[in-house]
């Protein structure tokens, strides 16, 4: 099974959106990082076929999804960013709705409900109105709709957020799950929700795909441009200046740890640090915020 993109492109008026994206999808999770603005929700509804591309195609299994029409529709589950609920039904009503769409049988239906209510434990709030539940809930009933059909290709739009810690495991959990022989696509900004899940990952800069790879081959890319030290708190300023910081924690009274990204060591007696995930996505956009815990 695979999911082919070829030359795709979006231009909206004056906007390149995504910018003649070439990627082959297998499956696995991937991950799909970039910042906001980045493309990644334009490059997934045209996977999703609902938005029409400017040129290019996007192929499953060689043939062109275009002309797949219903039969793709019914291999696929979608979470999209925005999500439009339908606020006055019942989580359950709303679930058994979207499986009379998809096609499931009555059986298949009231099994897999249960089965997904219990996953994504959503059993207390099962005749809730949809309008009265958390973000985080709804976000949850968003991802139950998208398991429903048992999907071979699922595409999640930011599915992390407005989920709590505990919740975003279990969520990471569920997915590693049902990932097997399928493949799964999750758009995030918040990084450490696909580098412990994704075996592979697209990162998106600006409408085009800047780095593709495993998550340890990413990594690699940051060997030996994470380092660490320790500073007087007066001089963290300074060290922003010249290099990226990505993690400040006091350590003692005026005392700071410093974990910044640069090309070679610039401050005295910093150590080599091990790269993550995240630390290649700080260094490809900078301006994002890094993680400073405990100072200012
Ligand atoms: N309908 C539209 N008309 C004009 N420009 C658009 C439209 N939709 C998106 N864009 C622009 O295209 C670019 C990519 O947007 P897109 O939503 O695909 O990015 P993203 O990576 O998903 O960002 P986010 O995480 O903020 O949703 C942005 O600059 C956005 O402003």
């Amino acid at each position: 099974m695979e999911l082919k993109i070829e030359h795709l492109t979006k231009k909206y008026k004056d906007k390149t959106a995504a910018d003649d994206v070439n990627l082959t999808i297998t499956p696995g999770i991937w991950g799909l990082l970039g910042a906001n603005g980045a493309g990644k929700t334009t490059l997934m509804r045209m996977i999703a076929g609902i938005m029409r591309p400017t040129s290019g195609c996007v192929k499953f299994d060689g043939v062109n999804i275009e002309s797949l029409g219903g039969a793709y529709r019914d291999i696929f589950g979608y979470l999209p960013q925005e999500f439009g609920f339908y606020p006055e039904f019942t989580v359950q009503d709303y679930l058994e709705y979207v499986a009379a769409l998809k096609g499931l049988t009555k059986k298949n239906t009231r099994d897999k409900i249960e089965e997904l209510l219990t996953r994504l434990t959503l059993e207390d709030v099962r005749r809730k109105k949809i309008v009265k539940l958390s973000g985080g809930m709804k976000r949850r009933v968003g991802i139950a709709q998208a398991l429903l059909n048992e999907p071979e290709v699922l595409i999640l739009d930011e599915p992390t957020s407005g989920l709590d810690p505990g919740e975003r495991v279990r969520f990471r959990n569920l997915l590693s799950e049902f990932a097997q022989n399928r493949i799964v696509l999750i758009s995030t900004h918040i990084v450490p929700d696909v580098e412990y899940i994704a075996f592979r990952n697209a990162i998106m800069k600006d409408g085009g795909i800047v780095s593709e790879g495993t998550t340890e081959e990413l990594v690699g890319i940051m060997e030996g441009k994470v380092w660490s030290t320790e500073m007087p708190q007066c001089d963290v300023h300074k060290a922003e200046q010249k290099a990226k910081v990505v993690n400040l924690r006091n350590i003692s009274g005026s005392v700071v740890f410093v974990r910044y990204l640069s090309e070679e060591k610039i401050f005295p007696d910093s150590i080599e640090e091990q790269p993550r995930l995240e630390d290649l996505y700080l260094w490809l956009f900078p301006q994002e915020e890094a993680g400073k815990e405990g100072v200012r």
